[in-house]
């Protein structure tokens, strides 16, 4: 898949599915179909957390995950392993502030790939969007149970920074975000809203989705109104 522009990454953003092993109470290739048949546009590999996935079985999976993107056309980010990213030609990584700079993974990945970097200031989003960005993950916007060493909870402050200081990069939320508060991140201006237990935690993934899909999907055709 070549890099998408910054309209159709807006597109991607809207409901963005992070997840590994982990976060699945199912065989996480199950959760992910089911993901992509209630209507994720986007998918990150994050194997991370007490138990994740090692060595061959942690790359057996991002493999297997990858092949069901590809057969969906659900673009494939990788978060964190740059060696995993190349490996797999996957479409785009994802760090943070802790993890290797987006100006060097560009050296690496080249032009044609999805760099998404998260950002809890307006100052490291103007260094991340320097570094060569393509998007910013802001949060954690609510409490999570996800991310253990999560910075603090922001609201969407953050996100009406950047507005406000004329930031217009591709940006999502993340970070305990659930049907009934996914609105207000969307107001404040964010494309999409990135998600690990509201999807991937859920008995009934599809129907989880397909309700963040309608909500997401009707509240950015209103805008446009
Ligand atoms: C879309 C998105 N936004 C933020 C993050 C968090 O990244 P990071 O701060 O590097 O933390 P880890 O996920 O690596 O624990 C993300 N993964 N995705
Ligand atoms: C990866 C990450 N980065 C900030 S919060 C978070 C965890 C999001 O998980 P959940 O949607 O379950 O709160
Ligand atoms: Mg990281």
């Amino acid at each position: 898949m070549s890099k998408p522009d910054q309209h159709q990454l807006r597109q991607y953003l809207r409901l963005y599915l992070v997840m590994g092993s982990v976060n699945c109470t199912q065989p996480p290739e199950e959760v992910l179909t089911s993901a992509i048949t209630g209507g994720i546009t986007l998918f990150q590999f994050r194997e991370k957390g007490v138990g994740a996935l090692t060595g061959q079985a942690y790359y057996q999976l991002a493999e297997s995950l990858q092949q069901i993107c590809r057969e969906h056309k659900i673009p494939f980010i990788v978060n964190d392993d740059i060696e995993l990213a190349i490996a797999l030609d996957a479409d785009g990584i994802h760090v943070g502030q802790e993890d290797i700079p987006a100006d060097q993974i560009r050296a690496r990945l080249g032009q044609n790939k999805m760099i998404g970097v998260s950002a809890h200031s307006v100052a490291e989003a103007r260094q991340a969007i320097q570094d060569g960005a393509d998007y910013l993950g802001i949060g954690p916007i609510y409490p999570t149970t996800s991310k253990a060493d999560a910075e603090a909870v922001q609201g969407t402050r953050t996100i009406t920074a950047l507005k406000n200081h004329q930031i217009h990069i591709p940006l999502v939320g993340i970070g305990g975000i659930h049907a009934d508060n996914a609105e207000p991140i969307l107001t404040a201006g964010a494309d999409g809203i990135a998600v690990i237990s509201a999807i991937a935690g859920q008995n009934n993934v599809e129907q989880a989705t397909e309700r963040l899909n309608t909500l997401t999907k009707h509240f950015i055709a209103n805008q446009k109104q």
